[in-house]
């Protein structure tokens, strides 16, 4: 299972952006180009591994969790809810500031109200940064975390989400170095 996902993974150029080796893939970047049928592949994985019945809006970062959780939101009917990078001043806009290994930033939640059912989709989890300042503005709002998912995880950051009484399901782990990009893990795997 996840074969696209995979055979693209082990393949993905891996460049430096300061210090940190950064993998590049079509899932996680939108280049060189993203195929469907893999997109699709992954879609149907995450309908098989998480309850989707009680969600009232499938959550998603700016920019690349969007390709997958778009896909999530066409097969479901359930709608999508974009948290974006730039302000929109509308009533009850939330600020957070989100960090990666490489950039620094903020991000504006709209849309959601207390008591809201999400599921969380994101492409890459990496330092858990930007997942751990978005689940605690969620709580802080009252939101409803059903799920949390992740296209591709690498490194510990995810654990520190554990402390923050999520499990966030991974469906491929990989290692990257300068050398490049090897498979750990497959969820569902274990
Ligand atoms: O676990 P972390 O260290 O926070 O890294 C994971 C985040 O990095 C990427 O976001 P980025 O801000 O690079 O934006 P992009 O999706 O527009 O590429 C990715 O989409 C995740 O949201
Ligand atoms: N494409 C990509 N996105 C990331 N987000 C956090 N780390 C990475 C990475 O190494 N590659």
């Amino acid at each position: 299972m996840l074969e696209k996902l995979k055979t693209s993974l082990i393949n993905s150029p891996v460049i430096k952006r300061g210090e940190y080796n950064y993998f590049i893939h079509p899932i996680s970047d939108g280049v060189p180009s993203i195929d469907p049928h893999m997109v699709e592949e992954i879609a149907e994985y995450i309908l098989q591994i998480t309850d989707i019945k009680k969600v009232d809006t499938i959550l998603t970062i700016e920019a690349m969790g969007i390709p997958v959780a778009n896909a999530l939101s066409l097969k479901t009917g359930i709608p999508l809810t974009i948290v974006r990078k730039r302000p929109y001043f509308l009533e009850g806009e939330v600020e957070l500031s989100q960090s990666t290994g490489y950039s620094k930033g903020a991000l504006y939640i709209n849309g959601l109200k207390k008591g809201d059912r999400v599921i969380i989709v994101d492409d890459v989890i990496s330092t858990g940064g930007t997942l751990i300042a978005l689940v605690k503005a969620l709580k802080i709002m009252g939101v409803e975390i059903l799920d949390v998912i992740s296209v591709i995880g690498r490194g510990t950051g995810y654990l520190q989400l554990n402390e923050l009484g999520v499990e966030p399901k991974i469906l491929v782990t990989i290692d990257v170095s300068e050398k490049g990009v090897e498979i750990k893990n497959v969820f569902g795997n274990e």
